[in-house]
């Protein structure tokens, strides 16, 4: 079974000056092996948040099915879909989408509450142990640097152990040092799960084996 099929998925945003629809994907066909990591680069504005929105239910596309570990996203409820994402995906935002109220501890520790089989609470503890940020736990997000952030949303997107991660500029706010760091985090955290990653740095993109550009599986050509 595939982790990932995508079967004639189209998606078209509203132009907020003309109201008419602009398409922005249009992927005949997409499949992604279990357990395989592949990156996906494209130029801005060519739909890769979009697609990733659409393979982890937070978005639905116009048409079209999306199906995930043998499930089709698209026929389920909002709710049933919320649910299937807390269980099987684990997404790491590119603008973090943590909650500033709450120390880096219960960030990790919120999205737990959503899954079905229910980790120990300890886990947040011990992920958060294993992205470095053993001393951090009680720190609320603006009280942390960038890459620290982003090893918190590392550290949630792991919570319930899915076995798909998607990954959207990761290191696209880090300095090189750090953006190097953050990504073999990644990889290594991830190994043995399904992983897409959404990049346009060449640097991160050498460090997979397979990458792909949008426009490959993608036939709306972006302006
Ligand atoms: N909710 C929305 N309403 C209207 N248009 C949208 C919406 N979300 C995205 N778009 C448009 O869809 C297109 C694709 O956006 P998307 O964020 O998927 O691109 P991207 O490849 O991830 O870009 P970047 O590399 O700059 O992050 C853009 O033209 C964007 O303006």
């Amino acid at each position: 079974m595939s982790a990932i099929q995508l079967t004639n998925v189209r998606k078209s945003y509203p132009d907020p000056s003309t109201g008419q629809r602009v398409p922005i994907l249009d992927i005949p066909a997409f499949t992604l092996p279990t357990g395989k990591h592949l990156a996906v680069r494209g130029t801005s504005g060519s739909g890769k948040t979009t697609l990733l929105h659409c393979i982890s239910g937070m978005t639905l596309p116009d048409s079209g099915s999306v199906s995930v570990s043998g499930t089709d996203i698209t026929r389920l409820s909002e709710s049933d879909r919320d649910r299937f994402r807390a269980n099987n995906i684990g997404y790491i935002f590119q603008s973090f989408n943590l909650l500033d109220g709450f120390t880096a501890l219960e960030n990790v520790q919120l999205g737990m509450q959503f899954a079905d089989k229910k980790k120990p609470v300890s886990r947040a503890k011990d992920l958060l142990n294993s992205v470095g940020l053993s001393g951090r736990l009680h720190n609320r997000p603006s009280q942390l640097s960038v890459g620290q952030q982003q090893r918190v949303c590392i550290a949630r997107a792991l919570a319930n152990d899915p076995d798909i991660i998607l990954a959207d500029e990761p290191t696209g706010s880090l300095d090189p040092k750090t953006s190097a760091e953050v990504l073999s985090l990644i990889k290594e955290l991830t190994a043995g799960k399904t992983l897409i990653l959404v990049s346009h740095e060449t640097e991160v993109l050498a460090q997979f084996e397979t990458t792909i550009d949008l426009s490959e599986l993608n036939e709306v050509v972006s302006a």
